[in-house]
C-alpha cells in the first residue's frame, strides 16, 4: 500500500492551495442593468466572510442570494439563446464536441449532448467564481466546520487520503486515526478470512450479515454489487456470502438470514449514531437468532459494530474491542469509504481490493481539489446540473448505467444527491429564491429502455447520465458457449444518447411512408440532454472514481446553490410522528386487544390506523383460535399455528 500510494506523497488533501485565477466574466455586463433594477449592486470583490457567505449587501451584513448576482442573471438571459438551438445541429460541430469531451485518468466524459455552448460554459464558470466555489472547497479540505447546523467539519475525503498525508481537523492530523482503523480492519478481516478467528462452536465464519440503513447500507451495497463479478474479487470471495439487512419489514430479516447458519455467520451492526430504530430493532432480532442457537456468549465471536458511538455499542453488548470507529466529520451518506463500507467489503473481498477502491476515490478527490474548473469533471458535472435544473427547469436526473454491476448505483446516488442538496434554505437559513436539488432515479440499461424510457423520449425532458464500460466484467464465453454480448449492451448505450439528442422528425417519417395519422405518435422531438461517461472497466479503482465523482459533483452544486449539503433535518419529522404512532401501537398490543383510536391524530390518519388495527386484531385474536404473535419474525412454529 505504502509503495502504491507513494506517488501521492505530499498531496495532503487539505493543504492550502492558491485560489484559482478569476475567469473573465463574459456576459455580466449586459445584465448589470437588470441587477440594478432589482436594487442590488455588483459586489464581486467583497471578501468571503466564513463558509457559505458568498457575498454581502451593504454594511448591514445582509447576505445577498446568488440568484440576484449578475452572473445568475446572465445565465437566465442566456436560456433564450440555448432554447433556440437544437442538439441535432450542435452535434455537427466537431470543435464544440472536442471542447466538451473531458478525460481524467481513464475516465472519459462527453458533455456534447447537453444543451450548452461555449458561452453557457463560460457563464457557468463565472457563476462558480461568484459563488466562491474554490474558497468553499478549500474550507472543506481545511477541516473548517462547513456543516454549520451541526458544527462539524466535512472530511470524508480524508478517509481515502494516503497514509503519509496530513489532514487537519481542529488542529489535529486525522490521517493516523483513519489508518489505525483501516489497519484494524485489515487485521480482523484477514483473521476471519483465514479461519484464525472462529465462531463460538469452532467453525470458520464464512458468511456476513451487514445490518444498517440509509448511508450505512446503500453505499456498501452499491460497491459490493459492483465488485462481485469483477474477476479478481470473485475469486477472493469464493465460498463466502455477504448479505445486507436494512428494512425493518420482517420479510427483509427472513430474506437476509435465509439459509444461513448462526455457527458460521458474522453479524456487523453498522450505524453512525447507533440509535436508528430500524437498525437497532434488526440488530436485536438477529442477536436473538444467534443466541437462541449458540448462547449469549456467542455475541463476542459473532457480532461486531461500526459506529461513532462506542458507548452505545458497549451498552448493546458488543465489546468495544470488536467495534470499528469513524468520526462525526463523516456524514452517513458519505461514509462508504469509512469502516461502514470497508469492513464488510474487506471481509468479502480482502483488504487489498478495498485499498484499490480507496485509491480510485482519492484520485478523483485530488482531481476535484486541484484541476482548473474548466477541466474539472466533478465541477463541470455540478455546473451542468445547475444549468439543467435551476435555469432550464428540468427537475430530474436519470442515472442509467449500461452495466448490471452498477444496478445499485442509482439508489446510492439518489441518497447522496437528494439528502444533500434537497434543501429549502441557504446555509444562512434564508429561503432560497430558486429550487435546489433534483429528483434522481435510474435503472441499468437496457432494462430501463423497456420501462420508463418512453417518458424520457417523448414525455418530460429528463437529463440522463449514461455510464458504460469498455471492458465487461464477464467474459463473453463461458465454457465455450456464447453467454451474452457486451457489444450489444453498449450499442444501446451509444444509440440511446443520440436518439434523445437527435430525435426523428415528420420529414423522415414521411420518407419512410409512415401513415399520416401515426406521424404525431412516432415523432421524437429530440434535443433531450445527456452526459455519457465511459470507464475502461469496472475494477474496484474505477468504482472508487465513480463514487467520488458523484460525491464531489453534489458538493459542487451545494456550494453554488449555497446550501448546507451535509445535514439532513428533513428526515426528522417523520421519525417523530412514527414515534407517536409507535407509542399508541404499543398500548394497543399490551393493554387492550380491541383498542380504537379516538383522538390524537387527524381524521384521515385515525381512520386508516383504526382500519389497520381492526385488521390486525382479527388476525391476532381470531377467536376461537389461539393468540399468537404473527408480527414477530417468521418461523415455522408460527406458520404451523396459523
Ligand atoms: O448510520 P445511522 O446513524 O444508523 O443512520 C442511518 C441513516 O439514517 C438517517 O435517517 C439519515 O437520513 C441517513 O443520512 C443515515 O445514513
Amino acid at each position: 500500500m505504502q509503495a502504491c500510494l507513494s506517488g501521492f506523497a505530499g498531496t495532503a488533501l487539505n493543504a492550502r492551495r492558491p485560489v484559482q485565477q478569476r475567469q473573465p466574466r463574459r456576459g455580466a455586463a449586459p445584465v448589470r442593468a437588470a441587477y440594478a433594477q432589482i436594487g442590488h449592486t455588483d459586489r464581486t470583490h467583497e471578501s468571503m466572510n466564513g463558509p457559505g457567505s458568498a457575498y454581502r449587501q451593504g454594511g448591514a451584513g445582509k447576505k445577498l442570494p446568488i440568484a440576484y448576482s449578475p452572473e445568475w442573471m446572465a445565465l437566465r438571459e442566456h436560456t433564450k439563446e440555448i432554447e433556440s438551438l437544437h442538439l441535432r445541429d450542435l452535434l455537427m460541430d466537431e470543435e464544440r464536441t472536442d471542447a466538451l469531451i473531458h478525460e481524467h485518468n481513464g475516465l472519459y466524459v462527453d458533455f456534447s449532448r447537453q444543451n450548452i455552448n461555449e458561452t453557457t460554459m463560460q457563464l457557468l464558470l463565472n457563476l462558480a467564481e461568484r459563488a466562491k466555489l474554490r474558497t468553499k472547497m478549500n474550507a472543506m479540505f481545511a477541516g473548517e466546520h462547513i456543516n454549520n447546523t451541526e458544527d462539524r467539519a466535512v472530511l470524508h475525503t480524508a478517509l481515502r487520503a494516503p497514509r503519509d498525508s496530513e489532514v487537519f481537523v481542529d488542529g489535529e492530523n486525522v490521517v493516523p486515526d483513519v489508518w489505525e482503523v483501516l489497519d484494524k480492519i485489515r487485521d480482523f478481516s484477514e483473521r476471519v478470512r483465514s479461519g484464525e478467528w472462529l465462531g463460538a462452536t469452532g467453525k470458520p465464519l464464512t458468511d456476513v450479515v451487514a445490518i444498517g440503513i440509509g448511508g450505512s447500507y446503500l453505499g456498501p451495497l452499491f460497491v459490493h454489487t459492483a465488485m462481485q463479478f469483477d474477476e479478481q474479487c470473485k475469486d477472493r470471495a469464493s465460498g463466502r456470502k455477504l448479505r445486507f439487512l436494512a428494512n425493518v419489514d420482517p420479510v427483509d430479516v427472513a430474506k437476509a438470514l435465509n439459509g444461513l447458519n448462526p455457527e458460521t455467520t458474522l453479524v456487523i451492526v453498522i450505524s453512525k449514531t447507533f440509535t436508528t430504530t430500524e437498525t437497532m430493532l434488526n440488530a436485536r432480532t438477529v442477536r436473538t437468532w444467534l443466541t437462541a442457537e449458540l448462547g449469549q456468549e456467542a455475541v463476542a465471536k459473532h457480532m461486531v459494530a461500526v459506529s461513532t458511538n462506542l458507548k452505545l455499542v458497549k451498552e448493546f453488548g458488543i465489546d468495544p474491542e470488536n467495534a470499528f470507529g469513524f468520526w462525526d466529520w463523516v456524514g452517513g451518506r458519505y461514509s462508504v469509504t469509512s469502516a461502514v463500507g470497508i469492513l464488510p467489503l474487506a471481509l468479502q473481498y480482502g483488504f487489498e481490493k478495498c485499498e484499490e477502491f480507496l485509491r480510485g476515490a482519492h484520485d478523483i478527490d485530488v482531481h476535484w481539489r486541484d484541476a482548473p474548473f474548466q477541466e474539472n469533471i466533478p465541477v463541470l458535472m455540478g455546473l451542468i446540473s445547475i444549468w439543467n435544473s435551476t435555469f432550464l427547469g428540468r427537475s430530474s436526473v436519470a442515472v442509467l448505467p449500461y452495466c448490471q454491476a452498477l444496478s445499485k448505483f442509482p439508489s446510492h446516488i439518489q441518497q447522496v444527491a437528494m439528502e444533500s442538496v434537497g434543501k429549502q434554505v441557504s446555509i444562512e437559513g434564508e429561503p432560497l429564491p430558486f429550487k435546489a436539488g433534483e429528483i434522481y432515479f435510474g435503472e441499468p440499461g437496457t432494462n430501463g429502455q423497456h420501462s420508463f424510457y418512453q417518458l424520457i423520449h417523448q414525455g418530460r425532458v429528463v437529463p440522463c447520465e449514461f455510464i458504460g464500460t469498455i471492458k465487461s466484467q464477464q467474459s463473453v464465453y463461458l465454457k465455450g458457449e456464447l453467454v451474452s454480448n457486451h457489444d450489444e449492451l453498449m450499442c444501446n448505450f451509444f444509440a440511446q444518447a443520440d436518439a434523445l439528442a437527435i430525435g426523428k422528425d415528420s420529414v423522415s417519417l414521411r420518407a419512410e411512408n409512415v401513415p399520416e395519422y401515426l406521424i404525431p405518435h412516432k415523432t421524437f422531438s429530440g434535443n433531450r440532454p445527456s452526459t455519457s461517461l465511459l470507464l475502461p472497466s469496472l475494477s474496484p479503482f474505477r468504482v472508487g472514481q465513480l463514487l467520488a465523482l458523484y460525491e464531489n459533483r453534489v458538493a459542487t452544486q451545494g456550494f453554488i446553490w449555497n446550501v448546507n449539503s451535509f445535514d439532513q433535518w428533513g428526515v426528522e419529522l417523520g421519525k417523530v410522528l412514527a414515534s407517536r404512532v409507535r407509542t399508541m401501537m404499543h398500548t394497543a398490543r399490551t393493554r387492550s386487544r380491541r383498542i380504537t383510536i379516538t383522538d390524537g391524530f387527524n381524521p384521515s390518519t385515525r381512520k386508516m390506523i383504526n382500519r389497520y388495527l381492526d385488521g390486525k386484531n382479527q388476525m391476532l385474536y381470531p377467536e376461537p383460535r389461539d393468540v399468537f404473535p404473527c408480527d414477530l419474525i417468521h418461523s415455522e412454529e408460527c406458520e404451523a399455528k396459523w
